[in-house]
C-alpha cells in the first residue's frame, strides 16, 4: 500500500525527527537522496548542465545542497533565485563553495532553462500556497518547452500537496523525488500526472508518523499497489459451489438501454462471483450475448437470493425497483440512473443499519447529488467524495481520471486508483466497472474494497485494451481476465 500524508502531519513527524538530530541533518539526508535520482537521470553526471531553480524555502535549500554536491562531481550548475536575498544561505554557501554559480535575474534565466540538461524545481514544496507566483511562471515554461529532464523536488511547484490541484501553471516534472512520506497530490490528478514518476527518498520519519494520533496522524490517501489487491481478490477453494461463491444481481436496463444490462452482466461475470442473475426489461439482449445469466421476469424481491445488487446502470426512470433493492438486507451497488432515484433517507438507512452500500457517481452526477458545479468536484475529488459519504453513510466511488473511493461516514483514507488511462472515457465503460464491482460485493469484500479493486482492475484492463488506441466498454470487460492474472503474477 503507498500511503500518503498531509501536509500537517507530514510537519509534525518533521519536526518531532529534527527535535533528535543535529541540525541541518534532515536537509542533508534529502539532498542526498535527491542528488543520488539526479545522476541517475543524467546518467553521465561531469560535464552535464544542470539548472535549479530557487524559492526562498527548505525547498530551494534541497535543490542547493543537491546542486553542489552534483557540482562537486563535476557538473555546471547555476542556480536561478527567484527571490533572491532570501534563499538557503547554508545552501548557496555549499553550491558556491562547490563550483557552482548564482543568477539573480530570473528574468533572463530562460534561455539557460531552456538548454540544461538537467533542471531541479526547487521553488515551492510543502510551504507553497496557491498557484506559481508570477515570475516563476516563464521558468516553468521555459523547463517544459526545455531539452532537459525536470526533477521536481518533493513535489512539483504549483501543485497542492494535499489535493493535487493545479492552479494556473505548475511545473511538469519527469520525475519528483519526495522526501519521508507521499503526499496526496501525488496520488490524485492533475499533481499526479505534473509529478511523472515519484522516486521516494526514506529521511526517516517513518517512526513520526506512524507515531502520529487521531485523524492528523493517520494517512489521508492510499493507493493499493498489484500485491494489497491479489490478497484482496476472492479465489475458490475446492469447497466452493457457485452459491457459496456468491451471486450477484444486477438490476440495470430498459427498453431504451438494453446495452447498459449488458455491460453491467459482462463485468460481473468476470468479478468472482459463482453467478450473475439479470432483472429488468433486457433479457433478451442480456441472454443473447450471455448465456450463462440467470435472468428473471420478476423484480429485485422476487428473484432469488442474491448476495449483493447492482442498480442503477441505464435504469431510466425506474424509482420503483432501486427503491426494491435498496430495501434488500445485502450489499448494493447504485450506478448512473440509480444515484439521482435513491432517496438520501434509504440510503442512510442502510447505513445506520450496518448494511453496505456502495455508490459510483462520475464528477457530473456527484456535483448534481451535492448541488454544486461539475468543476467544484473535479478540482477537489477527495473533498467531494468524503462530503457524499458522510451525506449518504455510505462509500463513495468516484470515478474519473483518478478515481478515488471514501468509505462511508467520508472519514479515514480516501483510495486513491493509480491505474486507468483516459481511453477508459468511453461510453458505457462505468457500466462494466458497475457490474464487476457488485460482484466483488457478492465474493465478499467490504464496500470500499470492492471498489478500490474493481477500479484497479479496470483500470488496468482498460490499459490492457486500450495500447494507444480507441476502446470499446466491451473490450475493456474481455480484458479484465487478463488484468486479474497479471494482479496475481501467475498465468493460471
Ligand atoms: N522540514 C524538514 O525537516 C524538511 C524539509 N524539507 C524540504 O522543505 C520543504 C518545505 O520547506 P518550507 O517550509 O521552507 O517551505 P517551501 O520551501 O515549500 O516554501 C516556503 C517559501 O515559499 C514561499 N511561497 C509560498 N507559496 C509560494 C508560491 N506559490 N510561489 C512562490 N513562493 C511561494 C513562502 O513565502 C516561503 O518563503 C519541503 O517541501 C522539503 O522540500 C526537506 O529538506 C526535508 C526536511
Ligand atoms: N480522463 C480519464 N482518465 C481515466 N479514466 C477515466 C477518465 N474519464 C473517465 N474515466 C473512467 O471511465 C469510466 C467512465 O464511466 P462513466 O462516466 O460512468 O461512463 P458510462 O456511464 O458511459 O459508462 C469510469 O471508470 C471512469 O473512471
Ligand atoms: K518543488
Amino acid at each position: 500500500m503507498r500511503t500518503a500524508y498531509s501536509v500537517e502531519t507530514v510537519r509534525a513527524a518533521e519536526r518531532e525527527l529534527m527535535a533528535r538530530l543535529p541540525e541541518g541533518a534532515l536537509m542533508q539526508r534529502a539532498a542526498a537522496g535527491l542528488a543520488a535520482a539526479c545522476a541517475d537521470v543524467l546518467g553521465r553526471v561531469y560535464g552535464s548542465r544542470v539548472v535549479l531553480l530557487v524559492g526562498s524555502g527548505d525547498n530551494g535549500g534541497d535543490a542547493l545542497y543537491a546542486g553542489a554536491r552534483l557540482a562537486r562531481r563535476g557538473a555546471g550548475v547555476r542556480a536561478v533565485l527567484l527571490a533572491p536575498g532570501r534563499a538557503h544561505a547554508g545552501g548557496l554557501a555549499a553550491l558556491r563553495r562547490a563550483g557552482g554559480s548564482v543568477v539573480s535575474d530570473a528574468g533572463g534565466a530562460v534561455g539557460l532553462v531552456e538548454q540544461a540538461d538537467l533542471v531541479v524545481d526547487g521553488i515551492v514544496g510543502i510551504g507553497g500556497k496557491g498557484g506559481l507566483r508570477e515570475a516563476a511562471v516563464p521558468l516553468a515554461e521555459a523547463a517544459r518547452r526545455g531539452r532537459g529532464v525536470v526533477v521536481a523536488v518533493d513535489l512539483p511547484s504549483g501543485v497542492d500537496a494535499d489535493t493535487g490541484e493545479a492552479r494556473g501553471t505548475a511545473v511538469r516534472a519527469d520525475v519528483t523525488v519526495t522526501f519521508g512520506a507521499y503526499k496526496p497530490g501525488l496520488l490524485i490528478d492533475p499533481g499526479r500526472e505534473y509529478a511523472g514518476v515519484v522516486r521516494f527518498v526514506d529521511i526517516g520519519l517513518g517512526r513520526g508518523l506512524a507515531g502520529g494520533t487521531g485523524p492528523a496522524g493517520s494517512p489521508r490517501a492510499e493507493a493499493l499497489q498489484h500485491a494489497d489487491v491479489a490478497r484482496l481478490l476472492p479465489v475458490p477453494g475446492a469447497e466452493s459451489d457457485k452459491y457459496r461463491r456468491g451471486v450477484v444481481g444486477i438490476a440495470a436496463g430498459s427498453a431504451r438501454y438494453p446495452g447498459a444490462a449488458v455491460l453491467a452482466v459482462g463485468g460481473a461475470l468476470r468479478g468472482g462471483a459463482g453467478a450473475v442473475r439479470y432483472v429488468g426489461p433486457a433479457g433478451g439482449a442480456v441472454l443473447a450475448r450471455y448465456p450463462e445469466t440467470l435472468v428473471s421476469e420478476r423484480g429485485p424481491a422476487r428473484a432469488g437470493r442474491v448476495q449483493a445488487w447492482v442498480v442503477g446502470p441505464g435504469a431510466g426512470d425506474d424509482a420503483a425497483t432501486v427503491g426494491e433493492v435498496l430495501a434488500a438486507d445485502v450489499p448494493v451497488l447504485i450506478d448512473a440512473d440509480g444515484l439521482r432515484l435513491a432517496e438520501v433517507g434509504a440510503v442512510r438507512g442502510r447505513g445506520l443499519r450496518g448494511v453496505p452500500t456502495l455508490m459510483t457517481p462520475h464528477a457530473g452526477e456527484a456535483a448534481a447529488l451535492l448541488g454544486v458545479e461539475r468543476e467544484e468536484v473535479e478540482s477537489g475529488r477527495l473533498a467531494a467524495a468524503r462530503e457524499l459519504a458522510a451525506r449518504y453513510e455510505a462509500a463513495v466511488l468516484l470515478k474519473g481520471s483518478t478515481t478515488v473511493v471514501a468509505e462511508a461516514g467520508g472519514g479515514g483514507a480516501v483510495r486513491v486508483n493509480p491505474t486507468g488511462t483516459p481511453w477508459l472515457a468511453t461510453a458505457g465503460s462505468g457500466d462494466v466497472l458497475s457490474g464487476l464491482g457488485g460482484s466483488l460485493l457478492a465474493a465478499g469484500l467490504s464496500a470500499v474494497d470492492a471498489g478500490s479493486v474493481a477500479a484497479y482492475l479496470h483500470g488496468l484492463a482498460g490499459r490492457f485494451a486500450a495500447e494507444g488506441a480507441p476502446v470499446a466498454a466491451e473490450d475493456v470487460a474481455g480484458r479484465i481476465a487478463e488484468a486479474w492474472r497479471s494482479v496475481v503474477g501467475a498465468g493460471v
